[in-house]
């Protein structure tokens, strides 16, 4: 049995009674690379930091590598990268500083990994840390998060700053990694094209809850609108019925079944299916 790399049993957190997280179940293992997709305050970032000890979940439990993480032991930190949504600190440094401070601390560290992501970003080691722009700042914090290999990446919207160029390579490579090393990603963003060219899976966050956790393969699949002229007429049984309103439904587990009543059957991208699923 493979011992998941993140869980999340029936978690919930409240802050100033309003519920941010609503009852989750999520399970990370080694190979995937979970894109997490929600709108601006879903809860994506709580349920990121959750994960890190960062905030402490009201009801239900974390277990990230196997432990709580609030108690994570300093080799099973050293196991975890983390890149959160804010720019980091290190003024007062060049990147060649910051990097062989940051890399002290880890005894996995590649130097060549770093060496070529250097190159990758285009990021000149003489540089100081504050004169970086944002997109710069975030390609080094994720240099810092990866150069070591974490069992376990946590990325907060890691490439919303960066140029499609340098996002496509580091999307690409985030896959690689997760995929040679066993490890496993979970990533926030708004891009659903990220999502769609390098994911293994998608978690749609709606409202502190999980609204669909799927394979990316399986969710092209499974998932379809349907329209149909009398909902009366339709029966919907057997699938999982995501969304529905006037004469159209998202569902899922759909396998290319005729389902009597119904007009007219299409399939969706991520970007449809996220905006589907909120109106
Ligand atoms: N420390 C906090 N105290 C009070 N409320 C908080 C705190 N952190 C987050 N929230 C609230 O929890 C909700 C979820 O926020 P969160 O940052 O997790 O959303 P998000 O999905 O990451 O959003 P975005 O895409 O804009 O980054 C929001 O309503 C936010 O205001």
């Amino acid at each position: 049995m493979t011992t998941a790399l993140l869980e999340y049993k029936n978690v919930h957190k409240i802050f100033n009674q309003s519920m941010v997280l609503k009852n989750i179940n999520l399970t990370i293992e080694p190979g995937m690379v979970v894109g997490l997709l929600g709108k601006n305050g879903a809860g994506k970032t709580t349920l990121l930091r959750s994960a890190l000890g960062l905030i402490e979940v009201d009801t239900g439990e974390v277990f990230t590598l196997g432990e709580n993480p609030t108690q994570l032991n300093a080799e099973l930190k050293s196991q975890v990268g983390y890149v959160p949504q804010q720019a980091f600190g290190y003024e007062g440094f060049s990147i060649r500083e910051a990097l062989d401070l940051h890399s002290s601390f880890y005894s996995e560290w590649d130097n060549t990994l770093e060496l070529d992501w250097l190159k990758r970003f285009e990021l000149n080691s003489d540089d100081m840390v504050e004169n970086l722009s944002i997109g710069q700042r975030q390609a080094l914090a994720l240099i810092m998060a990866m150069a070591y290999r974490p069992k376990l990446l946590i990325l907060d919207e890691p490439v919303a700053s960066l140029d499609p160029i340098a996002r496509r390579e580091f999307m690409l490579d985030l896959f690689d990694l997760s995929l040679e090393s066993g490890s496993g990603v979970i990533f926030s963003t708004h891009i659903t094209s990220d999502i769609e060219r390098v994911a293994t899976h998608v978690a749609l966050v709606k409202d502190g809850e999980i609204k669909l956790f799927n394979e990316l393969d399986e969710l092209k699949t499974s998932v379809r609108k349907i329209s149909f002229t009398n909902e009366t007429s339709v029966n919907l049984s057997d699938f999982d019925i995501l969304n529905k309103q006037n004469n159209a439904a998202i569902i899922s587990g759909y396998q290319d079944q005729d389902i009597s009543g119904v007009n007219h059957v299409s399939t969706l991208s991520l970007e449809q299916l996220f905006v589907e699923l909120h109106s």
